[in-house]
């Protein structure tokens, strides 16, 4: 194995071949020709042409998987690009090539095979340890087996990729295969495994990026054909001036938004279609923090990093990882701080936190010095430029400032119509258009931006290498790795159970009026309950249906904010690796629990103050009975109430549809009016009729004396079916209150999907 350094030659053009005389690279092969390729040395990447050669050069780059020969002209090689000359499909008849463009720190280092398999992790104890809390503490083993090497997937969280493919539970190697875990990047040839244990960072590279959006007359097109490079470990600002489009091709180049035309490549690999491999290496901090005020931020972290890390994390690397950020961010000293106490920048800082405990190596944010002093700004934008080349990563960010640019690496200037003005550092900005004020280019930009637009593309074309982009429209997309088992179902459910509990517990003032709420709704309905209750038909039929009303109320506005308030952090933990059913099984069973205090404080406090007590209908008293009714009401209504939380963006919003919903509660009920056609077939879908009906049924509603038979006892009360006192007909007003619970939830978890498709 050679490196060789191309930038260290010193010349523009670099010949590759077996030809000493000719070549300034020179690879002593018989499968290489004389002369193979050219490589083009410019002043921010490096191009590559085949130069007629007998085997062609075989190139792995971008999307692009092709043979290439001369007339194809030049290749622009992105960080991590794979060549391959010879005969791939017999490697030993084949010289493997890797182009890395990020200044290399740490030497390639190898292990040998010997009797033992190798492993490959996070852990010391393995012979190739790979320093990432993204990768498990045993990955991967490679053994030989019946004379072959077998590369076995330890039931990794974020999996193995060979030759860009994703590894099955095991997989034969073949020499110069290449290994991929997160962005380490390995190699095997010749009974020695190539690797580096310091990852160098992650290359972005977006194509003709065009977004339209709206319908008819309404339709715009909000990205213009964008084309931008991002080098690896750059520190990069998306500026503009307000509705150009920053945000939206911020989403568009971190895989977040997946509804535009073009490509993004990241270390040459196709995000979009390779997001779910790639997404443990991505951070995004959105505008809105994504952390909980409720929490304290120590807390805030952990939870995220049981979320985040591989399940074989053990406790105190979770700890120490959560001291590294706090130390990254400089909020050591707030860590037992409650979230809500922190002043805005520290809860930036906090956000960006969370985001970094999974240690991304490619990491977006939105806007995050918005609200900020100018010298919290400062400060923000100064570890953002300290991570980015301390913590090898490539940092983009939207921002509206102009104070602090001078720290970025690169700034991408959009204009109105989402058209990129410019993309280079902040002296070649000026020079470009002629002034020392970056603040001149926003109005420069306005007056006339498709002027602009041209100006820089033409710029830019000046120093391409014409044939460039014609050749890497011939993309061919790769098969989507669609890997990324992350931590089980049942552990997220416990973790996520515990986080909200904490959350509920400490929310005291809440929590408290919510238990409140029932005893005094169960003081009020005893004041307005008739001293016959329960002896009367008609005083008790009501009551009950107050009753019902009352656990109706009650379980929605429990669960009608608790997902929308929640939506930001929710849509960034789903982008990441939380399971929707999880989400909401957690949330439910915790509702469930908390409905069935609130309906026993109800229930039993209402019970005991109208001071009557029945046979029930299976107990000899009737109060579990009307208690576990109350119960089942409640929870459906919880899940009627997170159906809404879920649709709406806003606590706010959630809270202007519940009225609608509880009147049909009313109306349909049963109770208030007598229903026919259409009404009664709304009526068996409301949570308010089976509820009634199975209250009514366990207070024996049919066998109470009506009020005008104290005047006429000769009159008769004719039996309802609606209040039928068997074992049976409770038991299907229960059971439809429970499979209405159910598919209310179902409903809830398939329509919180579209949390992927929201803006910010
Ligand atoms: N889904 C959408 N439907 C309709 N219009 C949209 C949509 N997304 C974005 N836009 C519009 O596209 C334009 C660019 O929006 P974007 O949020 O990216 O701008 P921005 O530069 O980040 O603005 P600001 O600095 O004000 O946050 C705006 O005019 C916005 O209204």
């Amino acid at each position: 194995m050679r490196e060789i350094d191309l930038d260290r030659i010193g010349k523009r053009e670099l010949l590759l071949g077996r030809n000493a005389e000719q070549c300034e690279v020179v690879l002593a092969d018989p499968i290489i020709s004389k002369v193979q390729g050219k490589f083009l040395m410019k002043k921010d990447s490096v191009a590559y042409e085949d130069q007629d050669s007998s085997n062609g050069t075989f190139v792995a780059n971008m999307g692009e998987n092709r043979l290439l020969s001369k007339k194809d002209g030049y290749v622009e090689l992105s960080d991590k690009s794979v060549l391959r000359i010879g005969n791939i499909h017999q490697p030993d008849q084949m010289v493997l090539l890797l182009y890395r463009d990020s200044e290399e720190t740490e030497k390639w280092k190898r292990q040998a095979f010997g009797l033992q398999p190798i492993s490959i992790g996070r852990d010391g104890s393995n012979q190739i340890v790979l320093h990432s809390p993204g990768v498990s503490k045993v990955h991967c083993t490679i053994c030989r087996q019946n004379g072959k090497m077998m590369l076995y997937d330890r039931n990794s969280v974020n999996g193995v990729l060979v030759n860009g493919q994703p590894v099955r539970g095991m997989t034969a190697l073949q020499d110069k295969d290449l290994i991929q875990i997160l962005d380490f990047q390995m190699f095997y040839t010749n009974g020695y495994i190539y690797y580096r244990s310091a990852t160098s960072g992650i290359s972005l590279y977006a194509k003709n990026i065009n977004k339209i959006v709206g319908r008819g007359k309404k339709k715009k097109k909000i990205l213009n054909n964008v084309n931008c490079e991002i080098r690896p470990n750059e520190f990069v600002a998306i500026i503009g001036g307000s509705g150009a489009g920053k945000t939206t091709l911020m989403s568009a180049i971190s895989g977040f938004d997946k509804e535009f035309t073009g490509a993004v490549y990241c270390n040459g690999v196709n995000l979009i279609e390779q997001f779910h491999s790639l997404k443990s290496i991505i951070g995004f901090v959105p505008q809105q923090d994504i952390i909980y005020e409720n929490l304290t931020l120590k807390r805030m972290l952990l939870y995220t990093a049981k979320l985040k890390m591989p399940k074989d994390t053990q406790r105190q690397e979770m700890e120490q990882r959560i001291h590294a950020v706090l130390k990254m961010v400089d909020l050591e000293e707030h860590q037992n701080t409650y979230i809500r106490k922190l002043s805005g920048g520290q809860k930036k800082r906090a956000s960006i936190a969370v985001e970094l405990l999974a240690d991304p190596k490619l990491f977006f944010l939105d806007e995050p010095t918005s609200g900020l002093d100018p010298g919290t700004e400062k400060n923000l934008m100064m570890t953002l430029s300290k991570l980015s080349k301390e913590q090898n990563k490539t940092i983009v960010m939207v921002t509206h400032t102009t104070q602090n640019l001078h720290l970025c690496d690169k700034i991408i200037f959009m204009g109105p119509g989402g058209r990129l003005c410019f993309c280079g550092n902040v002296e070649e900005a000026k020079k470009f258009y002629q002034t020392d004020d970056l603040v001149n280019i926003y109005n420069m930009i306005a007056e006339n931006p498709e002027l602009w637009q041209r100006r820089f593309e033409q710029s830019r074309d000046r120093s391409e290498i014409s044939g460039r982009r014609g050749s890497m429209d011939e993309t061919q997309s790769r098969e989507i790795a669609k890997k990324n088992k992350g931590t089980s179902g049942f552990r997220q459910f416990g973790i996520l159970t515990g986080r909200y509990a904490e959350l509920l517990w400490n929310d005291r003032q809440r929590l408290a009026l919510l238990l409140i709420q029932p005893l005094l709704i169960a003081i009020l309905l005893k004041i307005v309950a008739d001293k016959d209750i329960f002896k009367i038909y008609e005083s008790t039929k009501s009551m009950l249906f107050a009753l019902s009303c009352s656990g109706i109320w009650i379980g929605m506005f429990n669960s009608i904010q608790e997902i929308c308030k929640e939506r930001v952090i929710l849509k960034r933990e789903y982008m990441s690796n939380l399971k929707l059913p999880c989400y909401m099984m957690s949330k439910f069973v915790l509702q469930a629990l908390l409905g069935l205090i609130q309906s026993i404080i109800l229930t039993l406090v209402f019970l005991s103050l109208v001071g009557n007590s029945k046979k029930g209908i299976f107990f000899s008293d009737f109060r579990p009975e009307m208690l576990f009714t109350v119960w089942l009401t409640v929870i459906a209504s919880v899940a009627m109430g997170f159906i809404i939380s879920s649709v709406v963006q806003s606590g706010d919003k959630a809270m202007a549809a519940a009225p609608f919903v509880l009147i049909v509660q009313l109306l349909f009920s049963g109770i208030l009016f007598t229903l026919k056609g259409a009404g009664k077939i709304i009526s068996y879908c409301t949570v308010s009729r089976w509820s009634v009906e199975a209250l009514g049924s366990i207070a024996r509603l049919n066998k109470l004396d009506l009020r005008m038979q104290a005047d006429f006892p000769m009159l008769e009360h004719e039996a309802e079916s609606f209040f039928k006192a068997t074992a049976g007909h409770v038991w299907t007003a229960s059971g439809i209150l429970i499979l209405m619970t159910a598919v209310l939830m179902v409903v809830a978890t398939l329509l919180l999907r579209n949390v992927a498709k929201d803006r910010r």
